[in-house]
């Protein structure tokens, strides 16, 4: 019998979340059954669309959402073997049981040398997240111009990469100064610090005084009401995340986007990675490529111990990470 341990959410969070809203728990785990595995959590992810998505989907109580690289311990199912890596969308748990529906392979050729967490980041959901955001939904094309903010975390660094591969110019600011030095390094050709700035309006015009044709957006509020007066026209902006707006208790006000909407004929779209997912297996080799390539870069900010998972999820919310956020059982 194997005890697992798992972290619920046990008040709904109020504002940002604190430690004292999470419990770590066990679970016993039943015998296997012919078509089972059971599996252990190698490293965990911890993300933004966790915070609203809580408030929408879970219930106090809940075992707190999330995907995990996990090793296949026992197999009672002969599509896998003991021993093979897989993602999986299982929550915060150090073990849990499958029938291997729900379970993704690593892809195969995956190098020894690549830790196998960039599938939770830079080859997993935030690098199709860039990647479908870019391609599909900014539709970005060579010689444009992109804006994107949270740049140096997990999905802004490879959205700011791949716009270099696809031959645009890039333009990203990120929370510190050492993350934008960082947007400089993986090779960003402006870059700058939101909290130091004085003006964001000057600070935009300055880096491109043209305008942009790009802009994803992964901050919203304040930040997407000023940068959509710098688009050109026909540009188009994908509405991936609004970081800025998950822990607000009264919602922001504003903005009124229909003068810079209608006067330069913008396109403005939301959308959900997971809605492009029957095309998951493109998106997983093209960055794994790129990646064994040396063309995009990673870096992680790896948490130590399943114990830290709520203080890793509350760090990646106030920003402590520069590039993906993990958590290593
Ligand atoms: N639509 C979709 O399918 C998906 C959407 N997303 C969204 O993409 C965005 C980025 O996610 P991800 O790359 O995983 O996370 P990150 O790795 O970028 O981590 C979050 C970062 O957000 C920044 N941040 C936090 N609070 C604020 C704030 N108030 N204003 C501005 N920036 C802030 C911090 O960086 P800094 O120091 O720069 O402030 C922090 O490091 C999120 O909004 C997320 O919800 C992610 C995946 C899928
Ligand atoms: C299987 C994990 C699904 C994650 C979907 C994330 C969508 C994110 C939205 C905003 O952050």
């Amino acid at each position: 019998m194997v005890t697992a341990k798992v972290w619920v959410m046990k008040k709904h969070f109020e504002g940002f979340p604190q430690t004292s809203d999470f419990e770590m728990k066990q679970e016993e785990l039943a015998n296997l059954k012919d078509g089972e595995l059971l599996l252990e959590s190698v490293f965990l992810s911890v993300d933004p669309y966790m915070r609203p998505y809580s408030k929408r989907d879970m219930k106090e109580g809940d075992v707190m959402i999330g995907t995990q690289v996990a090793r296949i311990v026992e197999s009672k199912n002969p599509a896998f073997a003991a021993g093979a890596f897989v993602v999986a969308n299982k929550g915060w748990r150090t073990h849990f049981i499958s029938d291997g529906t729900d379970l993704n392979l690593l892809p195969a050729g995956w190098p020894e040398s690549l830790p196998r967490s960039l599938a939770l980041g830079t080859v997993g959901m935030p690098g199709l997240t860039a990647y479908f955001g870019l391609f599909e939904v900014c539709k970005m094309k060579p010689g444009e111009t992109v804006l994107v903010n949270a740049a140096a975390g997990a999905v802004g660094s490879v959205v700011g990469q791949l716009a270099k591969i696809g031959g645009c110019k890039v333009v990203g600011c990120a929370g510190s100064d050492s993350k934008v030095a960082y947007l400089k390094k993986i090779g960003f050709d402006e870059a700058f610090n939101y909290k130091t700035i004085t003006s964001l309006d000057e600070t935009l015009r300055k880096a491109s005084p043209d305008g942009y044709d790009c802009f994803f957006d992964n901050v919203g509020g304040e930040f997407a009401a000023i940068a959509i007066n710098h688009m050109k026209k026909y540009g188009r902006i994908a509405v991936c995340g609004a970081i800025s707006q998950y822990n607000d208790t009264v919602p922001q006000k504003g903005p009124y986007i229909q003068f810079p909407m209608i006067f330069n004929e913008l396109s403005m779209k939301g959308f959900i990675v997971t809605s492009w997912y029957n095309r998951r297996e493109e998106g997983v080799k093209a960055l794994l490529k790129w990646v064994v390539e040396g063309k995009l870069k990673y870096h992680e900010q790896v948490t130590e111990r399943f114990e830290n998972m709520p203080a890793a999820f509350i760090g990646m919310l106030k920003g402590e990470n520069i590039g993906k956020a993990i958590v290593k059982v």
